[in-house]
């Protein structure tokens, strides 16, 4: 396989990354429509990083309106192979209290309004969601975490809804009494997408709030997450740092099978493909639809 690349999906409050050298902003056009920004290419540590901003640079863009599959289909475009995210999440647990960072291992779909896949009709697919975080980029951000002495818990279940409205205390009841562990509006469908395109993907869900159900905190407010994401951005920029040198190391494809998702999960018949759907599809699927 060819040399890893790490892409950085930056959430709410991380819009740029410290430290990289031989930077360019370079728009990178997709089938999709326009990605959420320019894509921030780069060197850190001499290893090859591309960032993109999620909500685009000044938070332009909400959850509902992000076009998930050109900001995926860019990345892949643009070489990268190992997607972390940096996210801002709500706490759904007392022993996840703000400043906790949490390398989630699961989700919760409960989106609504988005284009979740790639594939549509004239090119259908079914690719396994069973486990959505990659193992082995978990376990680089957690060896990276205890290098860099950032305390990191491993696992926990992502709630996804809409949004852009906070949860109703209720819904943040209902989540909790599912033992989702926290809440945000962002990762999906991107990390579905990011599984058709065979691009390894996990999350840095950085808790920022206890939602509104804590009945000794107040309901969340965007005032509180960015307070406390300022708290947290030097962590957070140390621990990207630590994970580079993980990745740039690596030589094989992904052992969980990420870079291999689409391997059996195309069901149209060849002959029946259609080949505007196919041409969309060359990034993301061309490694089969050369075959
Ligand atoms: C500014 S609070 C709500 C906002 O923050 C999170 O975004 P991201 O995952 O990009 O950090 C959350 O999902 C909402 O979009
Ligand atoms: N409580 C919350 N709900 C949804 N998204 C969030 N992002 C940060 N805090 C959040």
């Amino acid at each position: 396989m060819t040399k890893p690349v790490l892409g950085i999906i930056g959430g709410s409050g991380v819009y740029d990354i410290d430290g990289l050298t031989k930077t360019e902003w370079r728009h990178v056009d997709s089938p999709f429509g326009a990605a959420s920004d320019a894509l921030l290419f780069g060197e850190l540590d001499g290893q090859q990083l591309v960032f993109l901003p999620r909500h685009g640079r000044g938070h332009r863009i909400p959850p509902s309106e992000l076009n998930y599959r050109a900001n995926i289909d860019a990345m892949k475009r643009a070489g990268v192979s190992e997607i972390v995210s940096v996210s801002a999440v709500g706490s759904l647990k007392e022993e996840l209290p703000p400043g906790t960072f949490v390398i989630v291992d699961q989700f919760i779909d409960r989106t609504f309004a988005r284009t979740k896949s790639f594939f549509e009709t004239g090119l259908v697919a079914h690719v396994s969601m069973a486990h959505p975080v990659c193992g082995r980029l978990g376990d680089i951000i957690e060896t990276a975490a205890q290098e860099s002495g950032i305390v990191a818990v491993r696992g926990g279940t992502y709630l996804v809804m809409e949004g852009p409205q906070f949860s109703t205390q209720a819904e943040s009841n209902l989540y909790r009494q599912w033992g989702c562990d926290v809440i945000g509006m962002t990762n999906m469908p991107e990390a579905k997408l990011a599984r058709e395109a065979e691009m390894c993907y996990a999350t840095v869900a950085m808790v920022t709030d206890y939602d509104c159900w804590h009945p000794d905190h107040d309901a969340v407010t965007v005032e509180q997450v960015v307070k406390v994401l300022l708290e947290n951005a030097d962590r957070a920029r140390a621990l990207v740092k630590a994970i580079v040198p993980h990745i740039g190391h690596r030589q094989d494809t992904c052992a969980k099978g990420c870079h291999t998702a689409l391997e059996h999960a195309i069901i149209t018949h060849k002959d029946k493909i259609d080949p505007m759907v196919a041409g969309k599809l060359d990034a993301v699927a061309g490694r089969l639809l050369k075959r």
